[in-house]
Order: structure tokens, then C-alpha cells, then sequence
């Protein structure tokens, strides 16, 4: 009996566990348990048998000076924890370097006939040529029982499941980024590598003469521990790679999955895998690419957000920020007001159409409207929208929102045409209309990403089979959880205002209250002259003169982000009360959005001068994952 081998865990496998661990821990689903239980059962009852074998045939064995001594079909239990560790850290390495991804965007169509389809047939007959030559030589090494009978034995064993996982996921394989497939392969194979090269050194363990090439890697690196690390670990990511494909399928089609549990079954997932990518709905697909582009380019905030929801509530939240994203953009971008104006009227008649036909019944459900009321709305966005706007107004999941608040977001949108020149304070009158500004532009979007958030994931009181998407949001906690959310938004909507007072200046937009002005003897003409004199002509070295003004900006900008504060601070504990699934996400997107509120109470981020106030994306990172473990202290 001995340590060696169980001092190589304590020393060189435990460590990275429990790094990994630590760092993953506030992302860890009850998917990624499942995953992971997943491949740890399938890597070990395939090894197992395998290194049996070979243990048996004394191509490799274990000084018992090594080992504790209790084995399992003759391997030592050391060696079967090395399974399941190793699955175990280079799983855990791909979950967190997959977190941002998503999946949907991945899949490919692969259209009957075209040469879309006829590329990615090349693709998967080269990858399965490759693995079936490799087993065929792994064949011939065996049989030639010499030097090179182990290199085959694990080249026969690890090549055929490479060829299956091949055939189920290439696509997902070839297009995923690397960083979710080479990265996480080539980081744990280096490193065992290493630990190998020390393990072979000590003589923790031993290759046997006469079964085994000689060759080295490096000193003390036989090529065949090489190569059985890398396909090892290439097997365990292949098998998440197919893992996620199968999700990735199940939440991207509901209409070949309408229902998809939390934990999917294995059979599903297999039938996921199996549906012809001939039948992918391509339209989907890319106008999902479209959204999490725009996603990526616009939001930093809701980004690194989204990557903290999962599955349909994720695309839905992503297709939903795509939307408003739009939808602002073309009447902030319009060249002209009549432009402004014609866009809202375009949107206005979209939402009309999407949701013609709805009617409600004696209850007040929402009975959704036909398959003709859709194709309408359907013909109007491809008649009346830009190229790259059309797929996101499609994707609106109007199914699951309700109309109110989409009219309400227009009309906020509607109040930012009133801003003119000659009106450079809009309708902003009082305090109270910047509120109901707030309130039409962001706690509308709030009441939205609530309304998908309990469509997915109903509070338990209204989760019963026979309740309504309605009564989903109707019940006393639903509506408590909407009023704390729509504060919530205008919350972020002072932020947001407060970051960008030089952006709107320029734009020849005063959000600040007349009121709020009259105190410094401004009003929001006279502020936005100075605004934007002192922000665009003011060389830095001849400050003084403005010193006064600068001060008065900062105390107005301090005013905004009280208030954004005042709105937070009512309804940030709501969020604990949102279903499991969708509090820490919540948390990350509000905070890292109220960081920005926090970088200009502390004077930093650059918000004085011409450009936005920004929070470094270490920042924003380190306040996610705190948002991630829990709420902070009041
Ligand atoms: C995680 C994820 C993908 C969430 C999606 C959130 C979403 C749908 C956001 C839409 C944002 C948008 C473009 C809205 C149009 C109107 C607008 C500009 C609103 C302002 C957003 C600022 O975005 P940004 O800084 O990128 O905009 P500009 O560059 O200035 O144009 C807003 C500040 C509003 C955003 C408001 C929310 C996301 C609501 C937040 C509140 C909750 C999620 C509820 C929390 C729940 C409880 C119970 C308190």
C-alpha cells in the first residue's frame, strides 16, 4: 500500500476542482448537474471495461507501493476517481467558457439540395472519414501484437464514440467558437500532460515493455498517454458539444418541441440530435444571430446579463431587448421628424396586426388570434421594414406578452419626438413627467421581461395545468412582482438619463426638469447651450471658467441618480421574490445596469466630458458574479 497515486489527486487534480468549482459555482444549473452527472456516468461505465483490460493484460500496471490497495475490476479506486475528476474539470472548464454562447445561433439548415447542404455533407463524411481510418488503424496495431498493440487498443476504443459524436453534432463542432471547443480541449490536455510526465517519472504508474512504441513527446511523455489525454478529453467535449446541440435544437423549434422540460430526457435529446437540420426553421435562426449580435454591439449591461438566463427564456429576453433595440433605433436614427413619426405609425400598425384577432374571454384570457392575423403582420414587416429589422419584428414572442405595455413603449418613444429644437425640454414639464417618461420607455420593459419570466417559469400558486397565460400575471404576487419591476425600470431609465446628459445635449434633448433648472437659474435651453459649448469647444487647459457650470451639471446629474436610487432601493427586494430560475439573472442585470448609477456618484467614468460614463468590463464582471451569490447588505 501507497500514497502516490492519491498524492498526485491531492496535488495536481483536486486543486483545479476546486478553482473551477469556486469560480463556476454561481452559474451551476440544475442542467449543468445533469450534464455533468451525464457524462461522468457515461466516461466511467466506458472506461471502465477498457482499462480493466488492459490492467489484465499487463500493458500497464500499478506498483502496489503506489496505490491505497481497494480496487474495482482490478483498477485501482485512485484510478477510477481519475475519471471522474478529469470529466469532471474539463467539464467545468467548458461550462464557463461556453456561459456567454448561445447556442441557437450555431445551428445551421442544411436546405435539400443546396450548396449550403452539399458543404456540410463534405464536412461530416471527412470528419467521419477521419475517425473510421483511425479505427481501422487502431485494428491493424492491435493485430500486429507488437510495440504499437496499446496505441491501437486506445485508439479502438476512443475513435468509434469520436466517429458517433461526429456524426450527431459536426455542425456545432465546426462552427461553435473555438473557445468552446479547442480552448477547453487543449487547456486539460496540456496540463495532464505534465502531470502525467511527473506521475511516469515517479513511477506512480507504468507502461509495460513490448506493448508500447517508445516514442516520446517530450522526455518521460510516452505518445501513447499523450494521445490517450487528448482524445479523452476531446471525448468529453464532443459529448457536451452534442449535449448542447440537442438543447440548443429542443429551445430553438418549439414548433417540432412545443414542450421541453427543465431536464430532458436522454430519448429526447437523441430525437433532438436526430431531427433532419433540413427541417430548421432558417428564418428562425438567423434572426436570432441578428438579435444576439445586436445584443453584443448595443448593451454591454444586458449582455453579460443574458448570459445568466437559460434556455427559452433567454432566446425570448434576447428577441425581446431585439425588438426595443429596433424599434428606438429607428425613430432616434430617423433623419427627419416625419421620418420619426412615420416609423412609430409603421410600428404601431405591426403591433395592430400581431395582435388582431386576439380576443378575450368571460374569464379575461387572452384567446391568441389565427394563423391569418400573423401572416398579415407578417407581410407588413417584410413590406414596410429594413432587410435587418424584419426578422426581429417576427421574432417578437407576442404570444407571451401582452399588448399594453408594447403601445406604452411606443408611446415613450412618441414623447422623445417632442423634443425639438425650439422645445428643447420636450414634454418634460415636471418631475412627474419625467417619471412617466421612465415609466413608458423602461418600466414598460420591465413589465415585459417579468411577463416572459413567469410565462416560463409560473410563481407556484398560478402553475396549475388548467391556469391561463393570463392568470400567470394576475394573481396578487404577479402583480406585486410588476409594480416592483416597473420601479424598477424607471430606476435604470434615471441611470440612463443621468450617464447620458452630454449624448442628449447634443442631440438638443433636456430630460431634466424644468423645475430641477429654475434652483441654478437655467432652463433647458440655456442648459444645453452651455452643455454643449463647455463639452465640445472647452479645451481642457482653460477649464476655470466653467468650473461654476460644471459643478451645476454634476449636482443635476447627482439629482437624477438619487432618484434612480429612490426607485431602486423600493423595489430591489422584489427580485427575491421573482421564481428561482430567474432571480440571480435578474440581480446581474439590474446591478451591472446600476453600477453605471454608482461609477457617477463616485465621480469616475468619464460622464463629465463629451462621451458616456462607462464601467470597465472588470468591473461589470466582478459586480455579475457578486449579483450572482446573492443580494447585497442594504
Ligand atoms: C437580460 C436581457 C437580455 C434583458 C433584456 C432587457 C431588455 C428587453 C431591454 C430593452 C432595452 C431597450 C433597448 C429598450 C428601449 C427603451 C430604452 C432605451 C430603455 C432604456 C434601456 C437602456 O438601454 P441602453 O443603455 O442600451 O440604451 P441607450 O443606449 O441609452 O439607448 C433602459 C434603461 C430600460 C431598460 C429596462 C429594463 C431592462 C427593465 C429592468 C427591470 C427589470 C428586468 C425588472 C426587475 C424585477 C423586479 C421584480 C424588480
Amino acid at each position: 500500500m501507497g500514497y502516490d497515486y492519491a498524492l498526485v489527486h491531492l496535488t495536481y487534480t483536486l486543486p483545479p476542482a476546486l478553482l473551477l468549482t469556486a469560480l463556476y459555482l454561481p452559474l451551476f444549473t440544475r442542467l449543468d448537474l445533469y450534464k455533468l452527472v451525464f457524462l461522468i456516468t457515461i466516461a466511467v461505465t466506458s472506461t471502465i471495461p477498457w482499462d480493466s483490460y488492459l490492467i489484465r493484460t499487463r500493458i500497464w500496471s500499478y506498483p502496489p507501493n503506489a496505490v491505497l490497495g481497494p480496487t474495482i475490476w482490478q483498477i485501482p479506486v485512485e484510478e477510477v476517481f481519475f475519471f471522474v475528476i478529469q470529466t469532471f474539470n474539463t467539464t467545468l472548464l467548458y461550462l464557463l467558457l461556453s456561459k456567454p454562447v448561445l447556442h441557437s445561433a450555431y445551428l445551421v439548415k442544411e436546405g435539400k439540395g443546396s450548396k449550403e447542404a452539399q458543404k456540410w455533407k463534405y464536412v461530416k463524411v471527412a470528419g467521419q472519414l477521419l475517425f473510421g481510418l483511425t479505427v481501422k488503424k487502431g485494428v491493424d496495431f492491435i493485430r500486429a501484437e507488437g510495440e504499437k498493440t496499446y496505441l491501437g487498443l486506445i485508439l479502438v476504443w476512443a475513435a468509434p464514440f469520436l466517429f458517433m459524436l461526429w456524426s450527431l453534432a459536426y455542425q456545432f463542432l465546426v462552427r461553435l467558437p473555438l473557445t468552446s471547443t479547442l480552448l477547453p480541449i487543449v487547456l486539460p490536455t496540456l496540463y495532464l500532460w505534465i502531470v502525467d510526465t511527473l506521475a511516469l517519472k515517479r513511477g506512480t504508474w507504468v507502461i509495460e515493455q513490448g506493448t508500447k512504441t517508445g516514442w516520446e513527446v517530450w522526455p518521460a511523455l510516452e505518445i501513447e498517454e499523450a494521445v490517450f489525454f487528448l482524445l479523452t478529453n476531446t471525448l468529453i467535449v464532443f459529448g457536451l458539444v452534442a449535449f448542447d446541440n440537442a438543447v440548443a435544437v429542443l429551445n430553438t423549434f418549439p414548433a417540432h418541441f412545443p414542450r421541453v422540460p427543465a431536464l430532458p430526457s436522454p430519448a429526447m435529446l437523441v430525437r433532438a440530435l436526430l431531427l433532419p437540420a433540413g427541417t430548421y426553421d432558417d428564418d428562425r435562426i438567423l434572426g436570432l444571430q441578428q438579435s444576439v449580435e445586436r445584443l453584443r454591439a448595443k448593451s454591454r449591461s444586458f449582455y453579460l446579463a443574458s448570459s445568466t438566463f437559460q434556455g427559452r427564456l433567454r432566446i425570448d429576453l434576447i428577441t425581446l431587448y431585439s425588438f426595443c433595440r429596433v424599434a428606438d433605433d429607428l425613430i432616434d436614427n430617423a433623419p427627419t421628424p416625419a421620418e420619426a413619426q412615420a416609423w412609430l405609425r409603421k410600428l404601431k400598425t405591426f403591433l395592430d396586426l400581431s395582435y388582431s384577432g386576439d380576443i378575450k374571454n368571460d374569464r379575461g384570457d387572452l384567446i391568441r388570434g389565427t394563423d391569418k392575423n400573423r401572416g398579415q403582420a407578417t407581410l407588413f414587416a417584410v413590406q414596410n421594414f429594413p432587410e435587418d429589422a424584419i426578422l426581429t419584428l417576427l421574432l417578437l414572442p407576442t404570444s407571451r406578452l401582452s399588448q399594453e405595455p408594447l403601445y406604452e413603449l411606443l408611446k415613450g418613444f412618441e414623447m422623445d419626438l417632442l423634443f425639438t429644437p425650439q422645445n428643447p425640454g420636450g414634454p418634460i414639464k415636471t418631475e412627474a413627467d419625467l417619471d412617466l417618461y421612465g415609466a413608458r420607455v423602461a418600466g414598460t420593459v420591465a413589465l415585459l421581461c417579468i411577463q416572459l419570466v413567469l410565462f416560463h417559469h409560473p410563481l407556484p400558486s398560478t402553475s396549475t395545468s388548467t391556469s391561463s397565460d393570463t392568470d400567470k400575471t394576475k394573481s396578487p404576487q404577479s402583480q406585486r412582482l410588476m409594480a416592483a419591476g416597473h420601479a424598477m425600470g424607471i430606476a435604470l431609465q434615471y441611470t440612463n438619463i443621468a450617464r447620458d446628459l452630454s449624448i442628449d445635449a447634443a442631440a438638443q434633448r433636456c430630460y431634466l426638469p424644468p423645475p430641477w433648472l429654475k434652483k441654478t437659474k437655467l432652463t433647458p435651453a440655456s442648459f444645453l447651450k452651455q452643455l454643449n459649448s463647455t463639452s465640445t469647444s472647452r479645451p481642457a487647459s482653460t477649464a476655470e471658467p466653467d468650473d461654476f457650470f460644471t459643478k451645476q451639471v454634476e449636482t443635476l446629474r447627482m439629482r437624477l441618480v438619487d432618484r434612480a436610487f429612490e426607485f431602486y432601493e423600493g423595489s430591489r427586494a422584489a427580485i427575491e421574490d421573482l421564481p428561482r430560475e430567474a432571480r440571480a439573472p435578474m440581480r446581474v442585470a439590474v446591478e451591472s445596469y446600476m453600477q453605471i448609477g454608482r461609477e457617477l456618484r463616485r465621480g469616475s467614468g468619464g460622464a463629465g466630458g463629451k462621451g458616456r460614463a462607462t464601467v470597465p468590463v472588470w468591473k461589470r464582471a466582478v459586480v455579475g458574479w457578486r449579483a450572482l451569490l446573492g443580494p447585497a447588505g442594504r
